[in-house]
């Protein structure tokens, strides 16, 4: 079985090739402005119309051709997502000749890398992936875990933004550090935004009691 490293890529700086006009160019085109890129091409003879209207909206641009595999090098992120299976194999093998990461959509395997399903609420960003064993049971995940999980964790994650920066600004060591605020992200989910204040020094004050106990302990 192929192995896969996910990574959090940043996309401002990509310059982007989604090669197919279709509901499946489609989808990655909106994961991927969703995601920040600021430049994707779309080469294409024909768009379809949810694309037509990204052009309209000047989201994306579109290079009204077929693919040419000779232009390739002009990208670093392409998305082979053509009807034609084979020439998705092609664009892949060509792309991975030059270290362009490239994604195969008919064909997982022959790519260099797999478009996990994404949820986000607010900064908070969840990817599942099935590894391409079963695309569907990664897009159930991620309902689930957008509809039971994030809008909790989003509320967490925004207390602990507040906390980490006084933390990180404290007098503590690096260890007191990550003691409170890996005790922190046991409790964020559970309290008040307007408790903040109070639950910050509570547990300045446990970090701080703890080691007390374990100096007199001689741990
Ligand atoms: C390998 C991968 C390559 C890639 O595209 O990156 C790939 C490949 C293939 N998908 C196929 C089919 C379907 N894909 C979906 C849905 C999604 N597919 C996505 C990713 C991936 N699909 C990558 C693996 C990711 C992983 O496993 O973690 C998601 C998660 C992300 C996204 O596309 O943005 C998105 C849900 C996002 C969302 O909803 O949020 C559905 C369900 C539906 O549409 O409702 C179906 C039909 C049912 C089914 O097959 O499960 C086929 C067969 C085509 C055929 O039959 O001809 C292939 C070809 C093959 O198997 O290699
Ligand atoms: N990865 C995924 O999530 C999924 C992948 N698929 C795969 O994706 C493929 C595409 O699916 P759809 O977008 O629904 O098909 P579609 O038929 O809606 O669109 C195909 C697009 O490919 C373009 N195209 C065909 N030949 C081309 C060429 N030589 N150069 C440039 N563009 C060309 C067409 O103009 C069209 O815009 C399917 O064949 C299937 O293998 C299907 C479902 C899910």
């Amino acid at each position: 079985m192929t192995g896969y490293y996910p990574i959090m890529l940043k996309l401002e700086r990509q310059r982007i090739a989604v090669i197919g006009g279709g509901s499946i160019a489609a989808r990655k085109v909106n994961g991927l402005l969703a995601g920040g890129a600021s430049s994707i091409q779309v080469i294409a003879p024909h768009l379809c119309e949810e694309l037509q209207r990204l052009l309209e909206s000047g989201r994306i641009g579109w290079v009204a051709k077929q693919a040419e595999l000779d232009t390739l090098r002009d990208y670093t992120l392409v998305f082979a997502a053509t009807s034609d299976v084979q020439l998705n194999a092609r664009i892949s093998n060509e792309a991975m000749k030059y270290d362009i990461l490239v994604c195969n959509v008919s064909d997982g395997q022959q790519g260099s890398f797999l478009t996990p399903a994404v949820a986000r609420h607010g900064e908070l960003i969840t990817a599942v992936s099935s590894a391409g064993v079963s695309p569907s049971l990664a897009r159930h995940m991620k309902q689930e875990l957008e509809s039971n999980f994030l809008p909790k964790y989003e509320k967490a994650l925004r207390l602990m933004k507040q906390l980490r920066e006084k933390v990180l600004q404290s007098k503590l060591t690096e260890q007191q550090r990550q003691r409170l605020l890996r005790l922190a992200a046991n409790e964020a989910s559970d309290v008040e935004e307007a408790q903040v204040e109070q639950w910050a020094a509570a547990l300045l004050d446990r970090i701080v009691l703890d080691e007390g106990e374990d100096t007199e302990d001689g741990s």
